[in-house]
C-alpha cells in the first residue's frame, strides 16, 4: 500500500532508549506486517533482558530531573507533544492502519483521542493537591503531600496503539514518574512515532523509552526490577493475572485493563433505533476488537423481532475492506488466529439454539476479513456469553423480566463496561444499580474519553485510567506530621 513520504518518514526501526535509537544487542529483530496482505511494513529490535535492564536504569537517572521540574514546565512539554501528536493526526492514522488494519478515519479518530489524554493530563498536572488537616496541639501540623510513585514501566495491547500508550504515559509524565513501554509485537510502529515526537517535544532523554521485544523476556524485568516501582498494563486477563502475580514479591503497584464481555440490554421501553444505533457504535468499533464493545445482546421479548430485523439491516450495510479504502468501517482482524476464535464462537452458538441472521463466515476478500454478523435465538449457554470474541458477531439473546436481564447481565467473571437502553427512569436507576461494571453506557453505546475514570472490576482489572483517578495511579501520598 502506497503510503506518503510524511507517514514514512515517522516509521522507526529501533528502540527508544535513554534518548536513543537503538537496536537489539544481538541485532537480531522482527517483521511488523500489514494485516491486510501480510506485508511487512518494517523490522524492530528484539530486546531481551540486558537492553531492558538499560532502558530501566536510563529511566531511573532521568527521575531526579523530571520530578523536580515544576508541574507546569512538565504541563508545557505535554501539551506540546498534544500539539505535535494533532499535526500528525493524518500520519499517524495511516501508520495505524499500516500495522493494525482499521479505517484510516477510525485510526484518525484513536489519535485525536489518545491526545486527549495528552491534554488531559496536561491540565490535570497542575491540580496534584494535597491537603492540610487540623493537627492534634496546638503545635501540631498534619500536612499530606502527593509525589510520583517514581520510575513506572507499561505493556499494551494491538487493538488501540495510540491511545493505550498515551493512557498509561501522559499521567505518568504529568505528575513526575519516569516510564519504558512495551507496545504489543503486533502493533509497535505507533508507539515508536508517539516517542519520537515527545523527545521532539522536549521530554528529556530516559523519562519515556519504548522498548519492543520478548514479551516474556521483558516482563521478566520489568516485574523483577527493584528499580521499578509500577506496573500498568493493558490485555487479557491471563496475562494481567501473571504479571500481577510477578509484581508481588517485590510489591509494586499494579494498574490492570483486563478484558471484558459486556452485555447490551435493549428494554421494552427503549428508543429502538436508538438502542440498534447504541450496538453498531460499540459492537463493530475496530471490528469489534475492543474489550468494552457489546459482547452479548439481550432484547426484552416484547421488541425482540423488531430490534433483530432493524439491526440486522444496518448490519448488512456495512462495507468490509482495506482499511485505506473510502468509505470501508470493518477492516481484517489482527490475525488469523483471531478469526479462528470468532468461527469458534459462531459454531458454539448455532450448537446452542442461535440462527444465522447474516453474515456467519469468513468474507469473499480473503485473509483475516470477516463478514459481519447478527446471530438471533440465542442462549445462556453460548460460549459468548462467558468469553469476549474480539469479532464482529452481535449475538441476540431474549430475555423476560427487568430482574431477569439483571442476572443474565451480571452472569461473568468480567465487568469492565455494560450498556442498556431504557426511558424509564425508575428502571435506569434500578439497571444502573444492579448491573457488575466499572462503566455503564446508559441510552449510548460509547462511553470512552478522557475525562471519566476508564476501568474494570472482577476479572476485568484494578484501577482507573483517565479522569482525576488517572493521577493517582501515579502518585503516592506523603504524609507530614509536624510538631513545633
Ligand atoms: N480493559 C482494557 O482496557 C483492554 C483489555 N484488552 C484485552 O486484551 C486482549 C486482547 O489484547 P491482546 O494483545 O491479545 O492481549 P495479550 O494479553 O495477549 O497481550 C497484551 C500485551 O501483553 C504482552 N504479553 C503477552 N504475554 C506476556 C507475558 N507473558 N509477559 C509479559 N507481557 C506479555 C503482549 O506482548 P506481545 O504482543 O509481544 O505478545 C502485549 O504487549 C483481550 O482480552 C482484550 O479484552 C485489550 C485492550 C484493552
Ligand atoms: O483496548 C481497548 O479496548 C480500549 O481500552 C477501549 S477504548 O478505551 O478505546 O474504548
Amino acid at each position: 500500500m502506497p503510503i506518503s513520504e510524511a507517514t514514512r518518514a515517522l516509521i522507526y526501526d529501533r528502540c527508544y532508549v535513554g534518548g536513543e535509537w537503538v537496536a537489539s544487542d544481538s541485532n537480531e529483530s522482527f517483521a511488523v506486517t500489514n494485516p491486510a496482505d501480510g506485508s511487512e511494513i518494517a523490522q524492530v529490535p528484539a530486546f531481551g533482558s540486558a537492553e531492558t535492564e538499560r532502558a530501566i536504569q536510563a529511566a531511573h537517572d532521568a527521575l531526579p530531573a523530571w520530578r523536580q521540574k515544576t508541574a507546569a514546565e512538565r504541563a508545557t512539554i505535554l501539551k506540546k507533544w498534544h500539539a505535535l501528536v494533532m499535526e500528525k493526526q493524518q500520519e499517524l492514522g495511516e501508520l495505524m492502519t499500516l500495522e493494525q488494519g482499521k479505517p484510516v478515519a477510525e485510526a484518525k479518530g484513536e489519535i485525536a483521542y489518545a491526545a486527549s489524554y495528552i491534554e488531559w493530563f496536561a491540565e490535570e498536572a497542575r491540580r496534584v493537591y494535597g491537603e492540610t488537616i487540623p493537627g492534634l496541639q496546638t503545635s501540631q501540623r498534619i500536612i499530606v503531600t502527593r509525589e510520583p510513585v517514581g520510575v513506572c514501566v507499561a505493556i499494551t495491547p494491538w487493538n488501540f496503539p495510540a491511545a493505550m500508550i498515551t493512557r498509561k504515559v501522559a499521567p505518568a509524565l504529568a505528575v513526575g514518574c519516569t516510564i519504558v513501554v512495551k507496545p504489543a509485537s503486533e502493533t509497535p510502529l505507533t508507539a515508536l512515532a508517539l516517542a519520537a515526537l515527545a523527545a521532539e517535544a522536549g521530554v528529556p532523554a530516559g523519562v519515556f523509552s519504548v522498548v519492543t521485544g520478548s514479551a516474556k523476556a521483558i516482563g521478566k524485568v520489568f516485574t523483577e526490577s527493584e528499580l521499578v516501582r509500577k506496573l500498568s498494563f493493558t490485555g487479557s486477563t491471563a496475562i494481567g493475572s501473571l504479571l500481577m502475580e510477578a509484581c508481588a514479591p517485590s510489591v509494586k503497584r499494579v494498574s490492570l485493563e483486563l478484558g471484558g464481555n459486556a452485555p447490551f440490554l435493549v428494554f421494552d421501553d427503549a428508543d429502538i433505533e436508538a438502542a440498534v444505533q447504541g450496538v453498531m457504535d460499540s459492537k463493530f468499533r475496530n471490528a469489534g476488537q475492543t474489550c468494552v464493545c457489546a459482547n452479548r445482546i439481550y432484547v426484552q421479548k416484547g421488541v425482540y423481532a423488531d430490534f433483530v430485523e432493524k439491526l440486522t439491516k444496518k448490519v448488512e450495510a456495512l462495507k468490509v475492506g482495506n482499511g485505506f479504502d473510502e468509505g470501508v468501517v470493518i477492516g481484517p482482524l489482527i490475525s488469523e488466529s483471531a478469526v479462528e476464535k470468532v468461527e469458534e464462537h459462531i459454531a458454539d452458538a448455532l450448537a446452542h439454539g442461535g440462527r444465522i441472521v447474516c453474515g456467519g463466515s469468513r468474507h469473499e476478500l480473503g485473509g483475516t476479513w470477516f463478514t459481519p454478523t447478527v446471530i438471533a435465538d440465542g442462549t445462556q449457554k453460548m460460549l459468548c456469553t462467558r468469553e469476549e470474541t474480539f469479532g464482529p458477531v452481535a449475538p441476540i439473546i431474549a430475555f423476560d423480566t427487568e430482574e431477569q436481564g439483571i442476572e443474565f447481565a451480571n452472569a461473568t467473571e468480567f465487568g469492565l463496561a455494560a450498556y442498556f437502553y431504557s426511558r424509564d427512569l425508575g428502571r435506569v436507576r434500578r439497571v444502573s444499580e444492579g448491573i457488575e461494571a466499572g462503566m455503564i453506557g446508559i441510552n449510548t453505546g460509547l462511553i470512552s474519553n478522557a475525562t471519566a475514570p476508564f476501568g474494570g472490576i472482577k476479572a476485568s482489572g484494578l484501577g482507573r485510567e483517565g479522569a482525576r483517578q488517572g493521577i493517582d495511579e501515579y502518585s503516592e501520598f506523603k504524609y507530614l506530621c509536624i510538631d513545633s
